[in-house]
């Protein structure tokens, strides 16, 4: 396979490195993070450091941790930022963010323009420790991004956007050109904002049956509930909760998903 480079550095594929190299679009990513001073910010795959030198350019921040899996690039931050800055040489899906939270004494900003091929599962690996992060602003490729805020009714709507939006406020903030990046995706990239919910507008009892009950119904999202859901429910049970059981998967709202979760918690 051709070997590529970018700035002496061997690109590796297997981690989905891909560069900004477009320093407008570094900017204005930066100043919507707008990060301050006190602020505990930890960025995920900060490869070459294109966003990680904007943020100590316009923030002094007292600490700031880097997590970065690719050894290369880990000797090549180290030469280039100073002692303030907590490089990790890890795995993003093996880090505890309650270790780190702890150490540091307050919530997390998490920052990163993510490695795509571990966005989806990454952020729901996340979701665990939505209670030690303040926020998190992450680059996604369109097609995921648009899965992250979709509504019922559309068709991007599915596990995801249920899962993501029943742990976290959902922001989609610029939309970034593929040629803004080295090498050029074949697709657009978004920035979006997650903001964990301080109070859950969807108090559920066991979120194990939210995730077992969106799973089978969106296996074949083109039933209807009373087909999709009937090892769990019969129509009557559906019909009771004020839900229409000739509905599909991606016609019912996360508060209705959170009803039938807890209608299963008590069987
Ligand atoms: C899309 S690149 C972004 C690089 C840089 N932040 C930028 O915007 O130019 C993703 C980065 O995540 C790193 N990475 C990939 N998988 C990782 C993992 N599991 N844990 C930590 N870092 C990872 C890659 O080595 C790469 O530096």
């Amino acid at each position: 396979m051709k070997k590529i480079y970018y700035k002496n550095h061997l690109i590796k594929k297997k981690w989905s490195q891909v560069f900004l190299k477009d320093q407008n679009v570094i900017d204005t990513i930066v100043k919507t993070i707008n990060p301050k001073k006190h602020q505990k910010i930890l960025e995920i795959g900060p490869g070459l450091g294109a966003l990680t030198k904007q943020i100590l350019n316009i923030a002094d921040l007292d600490s700031l941790i880097l997590i970065e899996r690719d050894s290369n690039l880990v000797n090549r931050l180290v030469q280039m930022f100073n002692k303030k800055i907590n490089i990790l040489h890890q795995d993003i899906m093996t880090t505890n963010f309650f270790d780190l939270s702890h150490k540091v004494g307050q919530k997390l900003r998490l920052i990163g323009n993510l490695p795509y091929n571990i966005a989806t599962e990454l952020i729901v690996y996340l979701f665990q420790y939505t209670n030690v992060i303040y926020d998190m602003h992450f680059m996604f490729q369109k097609e995921v991004a648009t899965r992250l805020y979709a509504n019922p009714n559309k068709k991007e709507y599915g596990r995801l956007s249920i899962i993501t939006q029943y742990h976290c406020k959902v922001v989609p903030l610029l939309t970034i050109p593929a040629t803004s990046f080295f090498p050029i995706p074949k697709v657009e990239s978004m920035v979006m904002r997650l903001l964990p919910h301080t109070n859950t507008p969807y108090p559920i009892v066991n979120i194990g049956k939210l995730s077992s009950l969106t799973k089978l119904a969106f296996r074949q999202r083109r039933k209807t509930l009373r087909n999709s859901l009937s090892t769990f429910f019969n129509e009557t049970e559906i019909t009771q909760k004020g839900i229409n059981p000739a509905l599909r998967a991606e016609n019912i709202t996360i508060n209705q998903y959170c009803t039938l979760a807890n209608m299963l918690n008590n069987k």
